[in-house]
């Protein structure tokens, strides 16, 4: 099957993966994920913990991950840098806060995180890895002020790259927003007037959009990305999946580690499908995903949001090959009977290989790891 693409992930959130779900968006930025990122200035700390997520999400059969790290911008370096070395394809942002006052050690001025944006970029496209590429990478309306949205539109324009961040993710965050930005008409206009809106910028959750806000998604070419889990775990909202293909944006599917407990797109297959199934229990009219669309989000959906359609997605004639190799007969797997036609979800055992860009990337091979120990260390 073509690799699967996951359109939103905190690499160093997989550090406390699974834990501390017990609040909603705000309060679990301020009480874990603040804390826990303002430590990647550490590089071992920040070695340790992306080797980690990168071979789990390869092994899960991500071939294709869309990155948050953190502030750090070495640190960023070496998220790259370990994307490479594994074989993974990746898009990868230093992120971008001016503005944090539930932790104020863990922000940046403008001019720093400016500045360190353009070294970020510029240091990346030096290293000429194959498959990874900067992102820039605001990370929320709450978290900048208006002058360093507008300079990552700038940068972003200036080297047509990709955009990444969050949008209408929980009641209390929108809220904030229009306060914040009482000039601007929507959450989706905050953006849109910092030139943060283009056909190669993909935004996470959505849940709160409204149908004017999806028409200018439509519209810029912009993208989201469905994080189901996360949205469950801290009970952040439910996205109506129907209404934003009706509105034709361009959807993806991402875990959201750690707001996501799990780095698995399968488990994110699974989480679309529940919430959608759920809709349709709510409202008999609701047209309830199937197993067929949710599969094409996780693939060809994520390579379209993520504007990379022309060389992913699937297997037509003159894409890469990102693929994954599946048995679904693994001895111990945990789904005993297949049956032909009848799609099921497994999980990382049943995929036993893994392909990007013709490469064989999982199982991981032995001299692999050995130029990956000695490329690390230095
Ligand atoms: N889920 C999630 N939402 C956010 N909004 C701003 N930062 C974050 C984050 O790290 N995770
Ligand atoms: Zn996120």
């Amino acid at each position: 099957m073509p690799g699967l693409v996951d359109t939103h992930i905190h690499a160093p959130q997989y550090s406390y993966a699974g834990t501390g779900l017990d609040m909603p968006l705000l309060e679990w930025l301020k009480t874990y994920t603040f804390p826990a990122e303002s430590c990647f200035h550490d590089l071992d700390l920040a070695r340790r913990v992306y080797t980690q997520v990168v071979r789990r999400t390869l092994k899960n059969g991500t071939t294709t991950a869309c990155y948050f790290a953190t502030i750090h911008t070495d640190a960023s370096l070496l998220l790259c840098q370990i994307t490479d070395v594994f074989g993974q394809r990746g898009l990868v942002g230093k992120v971008c806060m001016d503005r944090n006052d539930s932790l104020p050690r863990y922000s940046e001025t403008s001019q720093e995180s400016q500045a360190e944006t353009c070294r970020f970029i510029e240091e990346l496209l030096n290293k000429q890895y194959p498959l990874v590429k900067p992102v820039v990478t605001p990370r929320f309306a709450l978290s900048c002020t208006g002058a360093l949205l507008g300079q990552l539109g700038a940068i972003a324009k200036k080297n047509n790259l990709h955009i990444q961040s969050h949008i209408s993710e929980n009641p209390e965050e929108v809220k904030l927003v229009k306060e914040l930005f009482p000039e601007a008409e929507s959450y989706t206009d905050v953006y849109h007037r910092h030139n943060l809106l283009t056909d190669k910028t993909v935004m996470a959750h959505g849940c709160y959009l409204t149908d004017q806000e999806l028409d200018l998604f439509h519209e810029t070419g912009a993208a989201l990305s469905h994080c189901p889990n996360s949205n469950i775990s801290l009970r952040s909202g439910v996205l109506n999946v129907r209404n934003v293909l009706r509105h034709k944006v361009k959807l993806g599917l991402g875990t959201d580690v750690a707001g996501g407990y799990s780095s698995s797109m399968l488990d994110t297959m699974r989480r679309t499908l529940d919430v959608s199934k759920i809709l349709g229990t709510l409202d008999p009219d609701y047209h309830s995903l199937t197993m067929e669309e949710v599969f094409r989000l996780a693939t060809l959906g994520g390579s379209q949001a993520l504007s990379m359609d022309q060389q992913i997605g699937n297997f037509e004639v003159g894409k890469d090959f990102d693929a994954l190799r599946v048995n679904v007969k693994v001895p111990d797997g945990p789904v005993d009977l297949f049956q032909r036609d009848q799609p099921k979800v497994g999980d990382d055992w049943n995929i036993v290989e893994v392909f990007v860009a013709g490469r064989k990337v999982v199982p991981f091979s032995d001299p692999s790891n050995l130029a990956v120990q000695s490329h690390l260390s230095q």
